[in-house]
This record gives C-alpha cells, structure tokens and sequence, in this order.
C-alpha cells in the first residue's frame, strides 16, 4: 500500500515552536537566550552495552538461530527497551537530500522491518500473531516519520536537543549522521546510546509498554546539543491503527490475573500528546493502574 503522506494542516501539531526556528537559523548566536536556556544534568555514562539484535537470525529459516534472536529480543525489550539492528541499507537515507520518493520508500522499508519486530516479539509475549494484527490492526498502521535537526549550541550545557520523554506507537526507529547526542535511562541512570553507523536503533514505545502489561519497557530518553557539530537523526514511530484502542493484550491480563494500564484509542492518546502540557506527568505515567 502506497503510504499517505499527512497534509501541512495535520502536521501543524507536531511542528516546534516557530522562535526554536529562528534560533536555529542565526548562526552568530553567542549564548542561549533566556526563554530557550534549560539547565540539564546531561552528563551520561558511555556505553556499549545497548543490546544488539541480530535481525538476519530473526527472520532466518534456521529453528535454533531463531529462537536464539527472538529470546534475545525479548531480553532487550524487557531490559533496556531500547537495542540495535544492524541493517545494510540505512547509511543511504541519511546522506540524501530526504524527498518525498526517499521518505516513502523508507516508509515502505521501515514498515516490514517493523511487521517482522512484532512478529518476533509476539512470541516472545506467547501471542497469536494474528491476534496481534487483528486488535491492533497493524495493516492500516500509523506511522510518524520526523527529522530532527540539533544546529551546534554555543552553551550546551545551558540547552537541551530534546528533553526526556517516551515515544508513542510500538517500536520506534532511529537513524542519525554520526554524532552523537541521544542519551536514554537505564536503571536510574543515563547513557550515552551510541550506535554503529549501518544500524537503526530501536526503541520500545508507549504502546508496546501497555499492550505487553509491562513486559516490554517504554524507556525515558532525550537529546542533547553540543558545540561544535550539527547533528540529525530521522524517526519514525510505528503505531497501531488510529482506531484501535490500545490496551493490555487479554491473553496477558489473564495470566497476570489484572490490567496495570487502562485502554485508549491510539488517535485519542495521540491528540492528547500534542495538545497537554510537556511537564508533569506523562500520558504513560497516567495510563498506569496503581494497586492492583
Ligand atoms: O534525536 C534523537 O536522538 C532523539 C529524537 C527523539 O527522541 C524523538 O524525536 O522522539
Ligand atoms: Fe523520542
């Protein structure tokens, strides 16, 4: 299927503030005015521990690869929420001018891959594929696809790329020029998510967190800016369908004897993203039964 390109007006919610725009375009600016100054703490261990999913033994005909990979995954999803897929044709988007043929095309590729991940990872979960397909209805499913640009920051310990959050939909997808800048939370703690250059790194989302009851984990992360180096990193999250509604799987709930996440329609949860505030509790936080 040919994807749909969401028009300007549908896109005018994800679009930053129009000042952020007019910094990023004075190359001369010597500090970071005021308004835009966000002290962090982005000081992160460095790490290679980020786990490393071998997609080729995911998808290989060999039983005994396969299930190496997939328990592999599983470990990753539950543990880090984040981890790395070595994939051959990434290097290419990055350096091309993105129009609107790459855009689709990587939409196209990205949109198997990410077919392929939730078949993986429901069997990690014991789930039905088709039972994945069918509640989440993953053939229409939405995808957000979004670049990033961090120009260099002249004070970049008094800024922040992006602050922490998580991402919606089920798996995320990221790709970026080489500089580093991503840092994602780990057992309390930050670490620098370095990743090889023909990988896509990929984390669990919001979705993926409340459809598993909490098995896989949506993990905090954001970015930082440095002062010498522009970087870019190109995203996109892979959704369910914005008519499904999202909740924990049935299967699961009745293994765990409760639902620790109420159900949400995806468009609903997404149209609360953008229109509530950025601070405060975060709509995975709110979703989260306590007491059971
Ligand atoms: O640029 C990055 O490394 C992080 C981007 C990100 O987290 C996002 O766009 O949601
Ligand atoms: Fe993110």
């Amino acid at each position: 299927m040919e994807p749909i390109l969401a028009s300007q007006a549908s896109l005018r919610a994800f679009q930053c503030d129009t000042g952020i725009k007019m910094l990023s375009d004075s190359p001369n600016l010597k500090s970071v005015p005021s308004n835009f100054t966000f002290i962090n703490e982005s000081a992160a261990a460095s790490s290679d521990s980020i786990p490393i999913v071998d997609f080729y033994a995911l998808t290989s005909g060999d039983p005994d690869q396969r299930s190496k990979a997939i328990h592999h995954l599983g470990k990753a999803c539950e543990e880090w929420g984040f981890f790395n897929i070595l994939y051959i044709y990434i290097y290419i988007y990055i350096y091309i001018y993105i129009c609107r043929d790459v855009v689709v095309e990587y939409t196209e590729r990205t949109r198997k891959l990410y077919r392929k991940l939730v078949e993986a990872v429901s069997e990690t979960l014991e789930l039905e594929t088709h039972y994945v397909n069918e509640v989440l209805k993953l053939d229409s499913s939405f995808q957000i696809f979004v670049t990033n640009l961090y120009p260099p920051c002249p004070q970049p310990d008094q800024a922040i790329g992006i602050p922490e959050h998580t991402d919606p939909g089920l798996f995320v997808f990221l790709i970026h020029n080489g500089v580093a800048g991503l840092q994602i939370e780990h057992n309390g703690e930050w670490f620098n998510a370095d990743s090889p250059h023909n990988s896509i790194l990929v984390n669990v989302a919001d979705h993926l967190e409340i459809f598993s009851n909490g098995r896989c984990k949506s993990v905090k992360h954001r970015a930082v800016v440095n002062n010498e180096t522009e970087r870019i990193s190109i995203v996109m999250a892979n959704g369910p369908s914005m008519d499904a509604v999202v909740g924990p799987a049935a299967p699961l709930v009745a293994k765990d004897g409760a639902a620790f996440y109420s159900s949400m329609k995806y468009e609903d949860y997404m149209e609360s993203l953008v229109t509530k505030s950025r601070y405060g509790k975060s709509l995975l936080e709110q979703m989260k039964i306590h007491g059971n």
